[in-house]
């Protein structure tokens, strides 16, 4: 069964398409990737499958119910791409807190709280989060997602602004969820995330979801070779290759017609063809390539939005009664 349906999901501000009609579904135990740009729609996206903001037209159902519905919001973890902690309280006390919002009984909040700070090899749990680091932060607002011990999980950037190490941990902790048969569905401007632990991931861009599939897919379908051609004598279109010992040149080419044309241009100047290399386009390529080709007709959609800022300020702040995310209470979606 389908955990998430999406179809014709549009989401305009104004006169302004932050998201122009996405259709794609995600199955229980799946993990999900967004992939795009910045202001390329992932996070109004993930907003509107949260039931945290309002879709303008479309579909967005998560087990057959529309996102809006404030009970799936129970079964639910959101990771907001900021999240702001309250910084005088303790990973314990934040936590505790979060559990009783959602009315877990003490007990059972206090050894998943325990089990959750211990897979994430979360240290200092009695040190207060304002003097914690960005990764810790990240380590307890991940925790914070997981007190309700939801079914689906909804990840806004989880791993950005991470050291290399921390960002691996986060990922493969994120995938082991998925292991564990929750959904997850999380954006992020890195490809090399999404390769390393997506089951299928959407580029958007501008809106608009402009390729899908697995990763091999779509390497695939929109990927190309590089065929690197060494030869012992200069043709056109090649270069000395100054890091081999003998005299030898180097010329890159995309199909094998052009690898033939020199072999014989080689071989008419007395050389020969002595080495070729393949290399597959990396998906950070494919994806720059597939950006570039998007028509402009939405490229509005590169600045901010002027409603946005104050949007973002109201969705952010616990403190001053704000959404910080999938509060399990009846609080309303932004419009
Ligand atoms: N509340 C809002 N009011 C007005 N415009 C908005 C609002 N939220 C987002 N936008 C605009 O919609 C577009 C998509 O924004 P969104 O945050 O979904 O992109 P994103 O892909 O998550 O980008 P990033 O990687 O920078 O977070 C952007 O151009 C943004 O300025």
């Amino acid at each position: 069964m389908a955990t998430i349906r999406v179809e014709g999901l549009r989401k305009t501000y104004g006169d302004f398409p932050a998201v122009v009609g996405s259709d794609f579904s995600v199955d229980t135990g799946e993990i999900f990737g967004i992939v795009g740009p910045n202001g390329a729609g992932k996070t109004t996206t993930l907003k509107m499958l949260a039931g945290l903001v309002e879709p303008t037209a479309g579909v967005a159902e998560v087990a057959g119910r529309d996102a809006g519905d404030p009970e799936m919001r129970r079964d639910l973890g959101f990771l907001p791409e900021e999240s702001p902690l309250y910084e005088d309280m303790t990973p314990r006390s934040y936590l505790g807190f979060f559990a009783d919002l959602y009315d877990v009984p003490r007990e059972a909040a206090r050894e998943r709280t325990e089990s959750t700070l211990d897979r994430l090899e979360l240290e200092h749990r009695e040190r207060r989060l304002g003097d914690m680091s960005k990764g810790m932060k990240r380590k307890v607002a991940i925790a914070r997602s997981l007190v309700n011990d939801p079914d689906l999980l909804i990840y806004d950037e989880p791993a950005s602004g991470l050291d290399p190490l921390t960002t691996n941990y986060v990922l493969e902790f994120t995938r082991d969820l998925a292991d564990q048969g929750k959904t997850v569905v999380f954006s992020a401007h890195n490809l090399y995330h999404v390769e390393s632990i997506c089951d299928r991931i959407v580029i958007m861009n501008r809106g608009e979801i402009i390729a899908r599939g697995t990763v091999p897919e779509i390497r695939e379908e929109y990927g190309t070779t590089a065929y690197h051609v060494f030869t012992t004598v200069p043709v056109a279109g090649a270069e000395r290759d100054h890091r081999a010992d003998t005299e030898r040149y180097q010329a890159v080419v995309d199909d094998m017609a052009a690898v033939e044309s020199i072999r014989e241009a080689a071989a008419a100047a007395d050389g020969e063809v002595v080495d070729i290399r393949t290399r597959e386009q990396s998906l950070e390529d494919i994806f720059l390539d597939l950006a570039d080709e998007t028509p402009p007709e939405a490229a509005a959609g590169g600045g901010r939005a002027p409603s946005e800022a104050a949007a973002e300020e109201a969705n952010a702040q616990p403190s001053d009664g704000g959404r910080t995310g999938a509060e399990p209470s009846n609080g309303s979606r932004e419009q």
